[in-house]
Order: structure tokens, then sequence, then C-alpha cells
């Protein structure tokens, strides 16, 4: 068992955790656990939770196969604050029954990374031993998302505005990545991060 796992990142949305903990994960050997995987399972049809959702929100919300219609759960929850802290309410205390059913199983020779989109948000920061946060700029930020999931400039805004701001998470940050250069630059600032803490 374990009482925290070594490294917590977050950041925002499409500011490049996933790029960043990949790596903590293909160089490091670091073992990765992400949240938006537990948060998908804890949705997958015949759960629960997959129920409560589908009774809320009727037939618009779910697939002729059963899964559901995450465009349109994203749409309805990212232009009402309301329903999107009612979803949280139902997924974020599976995702950290999640986690910390995982550091009770670890042994303490394992060296963990979890991958926490909201960690402050959803105040998990007990979960990890040190928070690292992976920054890029507004713009970048806006950028990156509407190209890699084909938004529109204010459906973009509205994915990021329901986040903590980027800034403010650096404030509570024990370790800043600064991903506002190139993937090349965010990997070496992992190298030195990794080489001062002697993981
Ligand atoms: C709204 C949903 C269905 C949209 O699904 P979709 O496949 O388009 O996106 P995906 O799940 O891959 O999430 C992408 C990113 O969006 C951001 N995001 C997800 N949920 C939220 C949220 N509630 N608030 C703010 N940002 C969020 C995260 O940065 C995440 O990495 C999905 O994100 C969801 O179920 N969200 C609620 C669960 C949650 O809070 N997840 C975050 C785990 S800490
Ligand atoms: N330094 C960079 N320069 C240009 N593009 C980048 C850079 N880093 C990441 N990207 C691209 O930005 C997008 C978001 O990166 P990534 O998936 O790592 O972010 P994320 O924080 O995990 O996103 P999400 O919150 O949506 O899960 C990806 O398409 C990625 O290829």
């Amino acid at each position: 068992m374990k009482n925290k796992a070594e490294i917590g990142i977050t950041g925002g949305i499409a500011s490049g955790k996933s790029t960043a903990s990949r790596y903590l994960q293909q160089q490091y050997n670091l073992i990765l656990c992400d949240a938006d995987i537990y948060a998908r399972e804890a949705v997958e049809p015949g759960s629960e939770i997959w129920q409560t959702i589908c009774d809320r929100y009727g037939s618009q919300i779910s697939l002729p196969n059963g899964q559901l219609n995450r465009p349109k759960l994203g749409e309805i929850i990212f232009s009402n604050s309301q329903e999107r802290e009612w979803l949280e309410g139902q997924i974020h205390p599976y995702v950290g029954d999640r986690f910390q059913g995982i550091l009770d199983r670890a042994s303490p020779t394992h060296r963990l990374v979890f991958s926490i989109p909201l960690l402050f948000e959803a105040k998990m920061t007990n979960l990890v031993q040190e928070v690292w946060v992976v920054y890029c700029l507004p713009q970048q930020q806006r950028e990156r998302l509407m190209k890699r999931n084909n938004l529109s400039e204010e459906e973009a805004e509205a994915r990021i505005s329901s986040q903590m701001p980027l800034e403010q998470k650096c404030e509570k940050a024990d370790r800043i990545l600064d991903n506002s250069s190139t993937e090349a630059d965010l990997l070496i600032q992992i190298d030195e991060a990794m080489a001062s803490i002697s993981l």
C-alpha cells in the first residue's frame, strides 16, 4: 500500500497533460493512472451512473449501442454550470475511489503518476506528493483545443472557462512545466525535474 502517488499532473484542458504524463510513463517507467479513463469507465453502459445520466437527460444522451453521446453531454454541461456540477457530483466520487483503490493495492516500490485534469477543482491534492501543472498561453490552449476537438472558438472558450483559470493553478503548483514552446522543450523540462527529485 502507498499513501500517495509520487506525481500528480494537472493543467488546463489541452495544455499538454497527456503529452507530459505519457513521457513520464515511457521514459521513466512511472505507472500512469488517468482520471479521464476512470471518468469514462464510470459511465460504461449498464453502470449505475450511466443509468442516472440516462434518466436525467433521456434518449438524446445515448447512442444506438448504449454508449453515451459524449459530444451531446459536453454541449449540455459546458453551457450550463449547474448541469456540469451535477455530473461532476456523480463522477468525481467514483474517480476518487478508483485512485484510492490503486494506492491501496500498490507496492511501496511502485512509482505512480496520476493525471487529473480537475485535481484542484475536485480537491484531489491529497492523493499525490507533488503537483505538476502543465501551462501554455491562453491563446495556444484555445487554438490547440479547437484544432484537436474540432470546436468553434465559442465552444472552446466554454470548456476552458469551466475550469479553474490556468494562472491560478500555477500559483498552487509545486512545479510548473511551461508548454508554450515546442513539445521537445516540454520534455527537456521533465528531464530536469526528474533529475532534481531523483525518483
Ligand atoms: C463532458 C464529457 C462527456 C465530454 O467528453 P469528451 O469525450 O468530449 O471529453 P474527455 O472526457 O476526453 O475530456 C477532455 C478534457 O475535458 C476536460 N473536462 C472534462 N470534464 C470536465 C469538467 N467537468 N469540467 C471542466 N473540464 C472538464 C478535461 O481537461 C479533460 O481532459 C466528459 O468530459 C465528462 O464526462 N466529464 C465529466 C467528468 C469529469 O469531470 N472528468 C474530469 C475527470 S477529473
Ligand atoms: N508544445 C506543443 N506545441 C504544439 N502542440 C502541442 C504542444 N503540446 C501539445 N500539443 C498538442 O495540443 C493538444 C493537447 O495536448 P494534450 O492532449 O497533451 O493535452 P491535455 O492537457 O492532455 O488535453 P485534455 O485536457 O483535453 O485531455 C494535442 O493535440 C497535442 O498534440
